[in-house]
């Protein structure tokens, strides 16, 4: 995962009184490219997968990846309501020539080396917009935003909105910077300027087609790796080059008039970068939904086609990047169970979430229980209601959840389906969809529930010595005898709303039970917060790892343990993409007692909670989510 650079030390104070210099001072820096490991896993699969991933990816981002040939300077983006204009906003590249003095330091040269053999006289700064419409091709045919390639200069400063899409085939070579000075208000205004640019009538940006490297290049005019990509790349760009000297005036600027008032324009694009070393990646925001984030931003830039709520709303106003979790990786197959347990109790401890691998569930398993998951959810409503949740067993409409409520007034963006114990007299409880419609559909969902239930029983144990327990200490106390083990199936439609207003995939919550075993299909949106008394919230991405399960505690267990391993807070973000999951929820049998270990409790920590009954609380948890 890339690392993060702090360059507190190194942030200058704006020289110049101008406002729009000041402006521009803001705009670069944050990250390098999002190098997600999840998703360079995901790199060499087949094409349906991506393609499906990227269905519903509706409309809308912008990106801005900052190419530096060599840096003197950094050229910038003209952002005032005025619209374009060549003069404004431009800055001495602070951020980034202090950049290339500690590029210079890490190669053990001369601070100031790159000056010495002049990479930086001559500034070559190029800014290029990108706009990635998201549309798939009606053929099926897999159209990338921007194929693979490196990029051709020094290094790359990117900036996107937050709509997922990058990827790197290494690690290594990217990292994150942060306090590089630049204000959120600047990249905020760039993308609202930026998506006014793209919004423009084609004839108005065919008037600024591309020339000696700069102005407009549309939609399939790029190919950056012909021999994955015989279309060309699904974006469209726009270039500035350099603001100094004789070649300023080659660049071209929309008419003023054109972009002043729009605001009402819909994007939909997914950022990347380009061109360069390193690249410095900030998340912006999508302009709809950026408005609920930054002060100033028209909310009115909301539209239907937007696809993505970004994630570094919270994160970035807490000037924190979003980054991804590095939980233990648990193999419950260890021969090693001891230090196999103390990796989970340092797992509970510190996250409340781990991976778990080698846990018996077979790979073809996972894709046959999507497969099904994904066939149900397709059925038409009015047969899916017909097995509306009964007894927690059944469909769940879209909308008809409230996870957190204070968040989110309509409801979760999500359906889903549980199905409850498959033993004992209230396995009849359970609803399944007519054989005749879906055939496998109850054999898969028995096997997978069965697979998964083992997997877990084993996991009990090994948590039981990770409380230095007996192993069968959940057993003893009656926790396993007919467990409460409800798998719910997760879909996430990936649509957002066309009001612009914020709806979670899943909002805020924790899991009421004991543990629960997540297998999602890898597409991103599932975000923890370790420290909820915090404010702003700092929420960290959950990188799926294919075949192994995301674990996480449950309430019932934050109980059983005073609080030593921690039920979580998480959610599951909206990005515009349709997403499967399938949680499978452990709780303690319902007549189980969860009264605080001994081991977690003294007299100086005496029991933070009464004992319970599993069934009156879940009960009640219930009642409170679902009403009912
Ligand atoms: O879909 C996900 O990734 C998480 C779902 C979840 O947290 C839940 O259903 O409790
Ligand atoms: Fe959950």
């Amino acid at each position: 995962m890339a690392k993060k650079f702090d360059m507190t030390a190194m942030a200058a104070t704006p020289s110049s009184s101008d406002g729009e210099r000041q402006l521009l001072l803001s705009l670069f820096a944050v990250t390098a490219k999002n190098c997600d490991s999840e998703e360079l896993r995901h790199d060499g699969e087949d094409s349906d997968r991506k393609q499906q991933q990227r269905q519903g990816r509706t409309a809308i981002s912008l990106s801005l990846p900052f190419s530096l040939f060599s840096i003197s300077y950094f050229c910038s983006f003209p952002l005032l309501m005025g619209g374009f204009h060549p003069n404004i906003c431009f800055t001495d590249g602070s951020a980034g020539r202090k950049l290339i003095h500690l590029i210079a330091l890490a190669l053990n040269l001369d601070e100031d080396f790159f000056e010495k053999v002049g990479a930086l006289d001559a500034p070559m700064p190029f800014l290029r917009l990108l706009h990635y419409p998201g549309k798939l091709e009606p053929s099926g045919e897999e159209i990338y935003g921007a194929s693979a390639h490196s990029d051709y200069g020094m290094i790359t400063l990117l900036a996107t909105d937050g709509v997922p899409g990058l990827q790197a085939c290494i690690e290594f070579g990217f990292f994150y910077l942060v306090n590089h000075g630049m204000e959120e208000e600047l990249f905020q205004r760039m993308f609202e300027e930026n998506s006014r640019l793209f919004s423009l009538p084609m004839e108005d940006k065919a008037k600024m087609s591309r020339k000696n490297q700069r102005g407009y290049t549309p939609l399939y005019a790029g190919n950056l790796d012909p021999s994955t990509n015989s279309k060309g790349d699904s974006k469209d760009g726009f270039f500035s080059g350099p603001l100094e000297g004789t070649i300023k005036d080659l660049n071209q600027w929309p008419f003023e008039g054109k972009l002043e008032s729009s605001g009402e324009e819909i994007y939909s694009a997914s950022a990347h970068t380009d061109f360069g070393m390193i690249t410095l990646l900030a998340t912006g925001g999508v302009p709809g939904l950026q408005v609920c984030t930054f002060a100033g931003i028209n909310p009115s830039n909301q539209g239907s086609g937007r696809t993505c709520r970004i994630l570094m709303v919270e994160t970035w106003s807490g000037k924190e990047m979003s980054k991804a979790l590095k939980l233990p990786i648990i193999d419950l197959s260890s021969p090693d169970r001891i230090s196999t347990a103390k990796s989970i109790r340092q797992g509970c401890i510190e996250f409340g979430f781990f991976y778990l691998v080698n846990h018996g569930v077979e790979e073809e398993l996972f894709r046959r229980m999507f497969e099904e998951s994904s066939k149900l959810f397709s059925l038409p409503l009015e047969d899916k209601i017909k097995m509306s949740r009964k007894q927690h067993r059944g469909y769940t409409a879209l909308y008809a959840e409230n996870l957190d409520p204070s968040s989110t007034p309509k409801g979760d963006s999500k359906e889903s389906f549980y199905i409850g114990p498959l033993e004992g007299t209230i396995k009849d409880l359970n609803q399944w969809p007519l054989e005749e419609s879906l055939p496998s559909w109850r054999s898969t969902m028995e096997c997978y529930y069965n697979k998964v239930l083992s997997a877990g029983t084993r996991l009990m144990h090994l948590i039981a010595l990770a409380l230095n327990l007996d192993e069968d200490f959940f057993e003893k106390v009656g926790a396993l005898d007919v467990p409460m083990a409800f798998l719910r199936l997760l879909h996430y439609t990936g649509q957002l709303e066309p009001s612009g207003e914020e709806i979670y995939g899943a909002s805020a919550h924790s899991d009421y039970g004991m543990i629960t075993l997540l297998a999602t299909d890898g597409v991103p949106g599932l975000q923890v917060c370790r420290d909820k008394s915090q404010h702003p919230r700092v929420w960290e991405d959950v990188p799926n790892i294919k075949g192994a399960f995301i674990v996480n505690i449950g309430d019932m267990m934050e109980r059983w343990t005073n609080c030593l391993f921690r039920s979580t807070l998480h959610r599951v973000m909206p990005t515009g993409q349709e997403r499967y999951s399938a949680a499978f929820f452990m709780d303690p049998n319902s007549d189980c007692v969860v009264k605080c270990l001994e081991s977690c409790c003294s007299e100086s920590c005496p029991p933070r909670f009464p004992p319970i009954r599993s069934i009156d609380y879940l009960k009640e948890r219930l009642r409170l989510t679902y009403g009912s």
